[in-house]
């Protein structure tokens, strides 16, 4: 089975939620505000307004130059602003805003030398970051909001997070699907809570079940569901137990770490066998909850961290204690219920004459969704 990273980062469909097509929309009122002259801002915002009302969960903003036979007053003002503040030769142009500076920052692309703002590329890596590309036709084309795929270590890099699943095509069972929204629901909802009873603005999952279940599909159909990055932090990469609270430098709030395969790199490591040294893990167990628990209490806001292992027994129960995870998810062999979402997603079937024979045939035989995926 391949990682997560692996995983996450193998589909090219972008998938948005309500939430990201909201917060774009909010992103793009706030890059109106500044690339429009005020009299064009609100026939522009309502015309978006509109688009969005029927719009799939994609968005691309195109600003042509002339509309028919008629010259485009806000291409000619969007035009004007952005000659203010990039060189002639400049093709791409990127825009970002961090959750709490109030302005855009706008950065040359990639190819480019020159940057303006004072933000450096990181912030580039923000949520709901946007992209301006001006085309040589001197379009202006703002694309989609992204999550972002960050692994941490020694060879850490980012992505897009262009993995597809979300809570409606996960197949899991819908009691439990249900439990973990309310749960994610009330986490991003309660900051004021979390100030009053004096607790750190944090969740902590544990993902547990065999390989094939969906427990990298669930975290980021999470990651989908609440506009949160991921950083995929890859045990077998650090050099030492120190390396891992360094890690978080690189981390942002509104954010999922993740820590895949727990059980492998704390087991290999206490047992110090053949395996280990081959996989050149250096952290341990001990090393590892200190983390956690300081993790808790020195980084931001709205962290949710999320182990994964296929063998939870193999944990140590120190790692399990109260206070550590905030619940516990068993990702389980496919259900019935499980069954109908896979058809569905797949070949988009509702109903066929076979559905009840392979319904009892799956409650005697464990098949995973992964394997159901593949047929
Ligand atoms: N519950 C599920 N719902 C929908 N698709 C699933 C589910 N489980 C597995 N799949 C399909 O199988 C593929 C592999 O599953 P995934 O990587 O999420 O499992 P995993 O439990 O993380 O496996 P591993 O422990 O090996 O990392 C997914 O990309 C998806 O196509």
């Amino acid at each position: 089975m391949p990682s997560t990273t692996a995983v996450l980062s193998a589909y090219t469909t972008v998938t948005a939620s309500a939430v990201l097509v909201r917060t774009l929309l909010y992103e793009v009122q706030n890059l109106t505000n500044q690339l429009l002259p005020r009299n064009l801002q609100e026939e522009f915002l309502s015309g978006i307004g509109y688009l969005v009302g029927n719009l799939s969960s994609q968005m691309s903003i195109i600003i042509e130059e002339n509309n028919g036979l008629i010259l485009n007053e806000v291409f000619e003002a969007s035009k004007l602003y952005l000659v203010t503040i990039q060189s002639p030769s400049t093709q791409r142009l990127k825009v970002a805003k961090a959750e709490k500076k109030e302005k855009l920052s706008t950065i040359i692309g990639k190819d480019e030398n020159i940057s303006f703002g004072n933000e450096n590329r990181l912030n580039l890596l923000l949520p709901c970051d946007l992209e301006v590309t001006c085309s040589s036709r001197g379009n202006i084309l703002l694309q989609e909001c992204k999550v972002i795929l960050s692994t941490l270590g020694s060879y850490g890099e980012s992505v897009y997070l262009d993995h597809p699943s979300t809570f409606e095509t996960l197949a899991i069972d819908p009691k439990l699907k249900k439990e973990l929204i309310d749960d994610l629901d009330r986490f991003v909802k309660r900051r004021d809570y979390y100030r009053r009873v004096g607790k750190a603005w944090k969740h902590g999952y544990l993902l547990y079940g065999p390989p094939g279940t969906g427990k990298s599909s669930l975290i980021a159909a999470m990651a989908n569901y609440l506009k949160f990055d991921i950083y995929d932090m890859e045990l077998s990469s650090l050099q030492s137990n120190g390396d891992l609270r360094r890690q978080l430098v690189y981390t942002k709030n509104r954010s999922i770490l993740v820590i895949e395969d727990i059980d492998c790199s704390i087991e290999l490591r206490n047992r110090n066998d053949a395996a280990y040294n081959q996989s050149q893990t250096q952290v341990t167990l001990s090393g590892l909850l200190n983390f956690i628990d300081g993790l808790w209490s020195s980084c931001g806001d709205e962290r949710i961290i999320v182990f994964t292992t296929n063998y939870k027994d193999r944990l140590d129960p120190a790692f399990l204690r109260p206070g550590r995870m905030d619940m516990q998810i068993h990702m389980f062999y496919c259900s019935p219920s499980g069954f109908r979402i896979l058809v569905s997603n797949y070949p988009g079937l509702k109903n066929h004459h076979k559905f009840d024979e392979i319904d009892e045939l799956i409650t005697e035989v464990n098949v995973t969704p992964a394997e159901i995926a593949e047929e």
